[in-house]
């Protein structure tokens, strides 16, 4: 076990992977101090966010979490320290500027009441003085990004929207100018649970798709496992207790205090918060449509089957021999539909609930555009699971 007082420097305490070029954010010993405060709402934090990724800063009330986020966005100063925001200093930014590349989302998700959907969407573009036409289609684009279709919702109001629609165009907004980093302060905290999962599988929906740099607070260890692909554990003054993958927090957790946090019920959730993209995926033969049925055949080998892709990779179909007995020419629309597949994002849960439900041995991933990765099959998630086990006690054993 490393040394996790403060001050080691290897130490999963330190709280920043190291600084590279690949940071979104980087804060450097910041503090923050607020007036007539005894001790600092953020106390020397150093924490690195790299571009693409979301890191969810976990913590209890009072831990500095939104003091952290203001701190990135520059409604507030900090006391000392060094933030830097897609490779700019954001200390030496004009605040307004800064912000136009930092989307916020905040709780109730501060909409406009008396404006419209679609002026609250349009916002930020009306402020960079773009044209009308070139903002309402911004707003339509983005309303159907987030699941509202723009000829029901643009021209309603906040008042006449559900607590999940409201954050939904809290996300929109925020994404207006297609800014490089997301701020998002517990968006979901006010929603039922049903409606938060939704917004939560929306929002790595959209990530898959935009690959944002985000930082995303959230009091809800669930939350945090399921979002992040780090997660930062804070303890007061925004001290970083642990900063791991939502694995390496489940699996090694750095002292009492992160245990308390992640409480028990360890290999369910280790199933339920392990994503697919973790996993090695199985690589099956490929077919085209337009592929040769002897050609496909020859290719089938001890697989038995392979996965017919279309012209843009997007799985469609898979095809056995038997689908090709006595056909000659072009395999064209032979096989059987393949169920809805999954992403690199899906949990491993999911994907065992997918193969369960499937007809087929099999599940295919995809990543961006819908373009296939390879398959994920029983025995990859079993020797996920075999492997995460070995993970732990290797960890255990060097405790
Ligand atoms: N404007 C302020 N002036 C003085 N103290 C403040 C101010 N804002 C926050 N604080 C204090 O700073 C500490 C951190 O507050 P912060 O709101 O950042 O915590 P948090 O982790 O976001 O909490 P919560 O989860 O309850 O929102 C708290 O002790 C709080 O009382």
């Amino acid at each position: 076990m490393p040394d996790s007082s403060p001050d080691a420097p290897d130490s999963p305490a330190a709280g920043a992977a190291p600084a590279t070029d690949r940071a979104g954010i980087e804060l450097i010993n910041v503090t923050k101090r607020y007036p007539g405060q005894k001790t600092p709402a953020v106390d020397d934090v150093t924490l690195t966010v790299p571009v693409g990724e979301i890191v969810v800063l976990l913590g209890p009330s009072g831990s500095g979490k939104t003091t952290t986020m203001r701190l990135i966005n520059r409604l507030i100063e900090p006391t000392s320290g060094k933030i830097t925001v897609a490779g700019r200093d954001a200390l030496g930014l004009n605040p307004t500027e800064l912000r136009r590349h930092i989307g916020y989302v905040i709780q109730d998700a501060g909409l406009f009441p008396h404006m419209t959907v679609a002026t609250n969407v349009g916002l930020v573009p009306q402020m960079l003085k773009w044209d009308r036409k070139r903002i309402a289609d911004r707003v339509d684009e983005l309303l159907d990004l987030v699941d509202l279709p723009p000829d029901q919702y643009r021209d309603r109001y906040p008042r006449e929207l559900s607590g999940g629609q409201r954050q939904r165009v809290g996300v929109a907004r925020a994404l207006a100018a297609d800014p490089p980093v997301m701020l998002m302060d517990e968006p979901f905290g006010a929603l039922d649970p049903i409606t938060r999962e939704h917004l939560q599988d929306s929002l790595l929906h959209l990530q898959d798709e935009l690959g944002k740099t985000i930082v995303f607070v959230t009091h809800d260890i669930n939350e945090a496992l399921k979002l992040g692909d780090r997660i930062a554990i804070l303890d007061k003054g925004s001290r970083i207790a642990q900063f791991g993958t939502p694995q390496e927090i489940l699996l090694n957790p750095a002292d009492a205090y992160v245990e308390q946090f992640i409480g028990g019920g360890q290999a369910m959730r280790l199933l339920r918060f392990s994503r697919v993209a973790d996993v090695p995926l199985q690589q099956v033969p490929e077919a085209a449509p337009g592929d040769d049925a002897d050609a496909v055949r020859d290719r089938l080998g001890d697989t038995g089957f392979a996965v017919v892709l279309d012209e843009r990779r997007r799985p469609v179909r898979w095809i056995t021999a038997a689908n090709l007995d006595g056909v000659t020419g072009p395999v064209g629309e032979r096989g059987e539909d393949v169920a809805d597949p999954i992403r690199g994002r899906n949990t491993l849960q999911q994907a065992l609930e997918t193969l369960i439900q499937s007809d087929h041995e099999c599940v295919p991933v995809v990543g961006r555009g819908g373009v296939y990765q390879g398959t994920v099959t029983l025995a990859t998630v079993q020797n996920a699971i075999r492997e995460m086990r070995r993970t732990a006690e290797r960890a255990g054993a060097g405790a």
